[in-house]
């Protein structure tokens, strides 16, 4: 750990400083390459620039609480984003801090030891951030870009270097001060839609974020300090369902795009299959992701999705003795998971989807090239090319 001084286990300790840590745990250069390369792939799927119709699928574990766990996860999918590259764009979800309603675990950076959760001794917060960014170190080497929800605004100066996507989520997507950190991020920044399953939060935080903010944070010396953020063009929506119950069917997505091109956005729009698109039951999973496959093919303005997904299906609880050998490996313990088999499934389901709406216009263009090459552009007949999503008539 180079020159860094581990402070000693008490309820108020020194936190690493974030530069100090990325100097320590630094990102080689081929994976500086390819997370800019990953950010660049994910604002050109954005902006529906030269993504030849390929999906983003943003999935992982609802939370990363077993290191080791997270690395065997990565390099499953490693291999599924491999397999798929022509239709998915895949970037792991490695989700280190979580909001909660009231209260429960906070993640990895907060609670590496689960500790807080059995009324254990105090959590260790460095021994939290080195974990996190040793995880996401490894998944990134595997070259997956990676997700991550950036909560607490000095604890995502942790990672700023390493993640393709920061998410808000949906108890923040309205805070001033995530729409400030949002701006000054140098990935692109999904916001949910909020609790209640309204849209335009979501929308005014991808105005506030795309402008300058004054950002009070901590210099290099670990003094407090403000300065100018520069606004981040690059934001998109994500549809995740709330209280008044799922919005992923095609009529919430039509209004989607609607309210954003109405407030003159681009309509970038992920789905999450989980939280209140599931209904927080994981085994609703599949069936969402079902429907959003057949939107897709049928021309849908989806630009990805999101699914929580572990290496075994369900959740656990952490065991009340405080014994993390007794907990079930690749279970999560926040929200449930579809497991490793369904998450291939799925995959695959929407890896076809994708491939039907990528045939649509390319049978269009071999088709009209082949009628250009026979010269018969003058004759009468009519030919109907129907594919999934088009009608074109030569
Ligand atoms: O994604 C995880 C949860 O949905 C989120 O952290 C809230 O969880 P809670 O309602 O159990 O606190
Ligand atoms: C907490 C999450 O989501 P949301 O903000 O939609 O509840 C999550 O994706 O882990």
């Amino acid at each position: 750990m180079g020159n860094i001084q581990q402070p000693g286990k008490c309820h108020s300790a020194p936190l690493f400083h974030p530069e100090s840590l990325k100097l320590a745990m630094p990102l080689d250069e081929a994976t500086e390459r390819t997370v800019q390369w990953n950010r660049d792939t994910v604002r050109s799927l954005l902006s529906q620039r030269h993504s030849n119709g390929r999906l983003m699928v943003i999935i992982g574990p609802c939370s990363i609480h077993d290191p080791d766990a997270a690395l065997d996860y990565a390099s499953r999918l490693a291999e599924a984003a491999k397999q798929h590259h022509r239709e998915l764009f895949i970037v792991m979800r490695v989700y280190v801090e979580k909001p909660r309603t009231t209260v429960g675990w906070k993640g990895l950076i907060h609670d590496p030891d689960h500790a807080q959760t059995v009324g254990q001794s105090s959590p260790d917060l460095n021994k939290g951030v080195l974990a996190s960014r040793q995880v996401m170190l490894n998944v990134a080497k595997k070259g997956l870009p990676i997700a991550t929800e950036l909560l607490h605004p000095l604890l995502a100066q942790f990672f700023d270097d390493i993640v393709s996507i920061g998410v808000i989520g949906a108890r923040t997507t309205e805070s001033q001060t995530h729409r400030e950190m949002s701006s000054d991020m140098p990935m692109p920044m999904g916001f949910k839609n909020g609790t209640d399953g309204g849209l335009k939060v979501a929308i005014d935080a991808m105005t506030a974020a795309s402008r300058s903010h004054t950002i009070v944070g901590v210099d290099n010396e670990g003094r407090l300090g403000y300065h100018l953020s520069r606004g981040n063009p690059d934001t998109f929506m994500i549809l995740r369902g709330g209280s008044q119950g799922p919005n992923f069917g095609s009529e919430h997505i039509q209004n989607a795009e609607m309210e954003l091109l109405r407030a003159g956005k681009t309509p970038s729009i992920v789905v999450d299959c989980s939280h209140g698109n599931s209904m927080k039951d994981y085994r609703n999973q599949p069936n969402v992701a079902a429907c959003l496959a057949d939107q897709i093919v049928a021309g849908a303005p989806i630009t990805g999705v999101m699914i929580e997904s572990n290496i075994n299906q369900g959740r656990q609880d952490v065991p009340n003795n405080g014994d993390n050998q007794c907990l079930k490996y690749g279970v999560s313990i926040t929200d449930g998971c579809v497991g490793w088999h369904e998450t291939e499934l799925i995959l695959n389901r929407l890896a076809v989807a994708v491939r039907e709406r990528q045939a649509g216009p390319a049978m269009v263009e071999s088709i009209l090239t082949m009628v250009t090459a026979n010269n018969i552009e003058n004759e009468k007949h009519q030919v109907k090319v129907h594919t999934s999503d088009i009608t074109v008539s030569v």
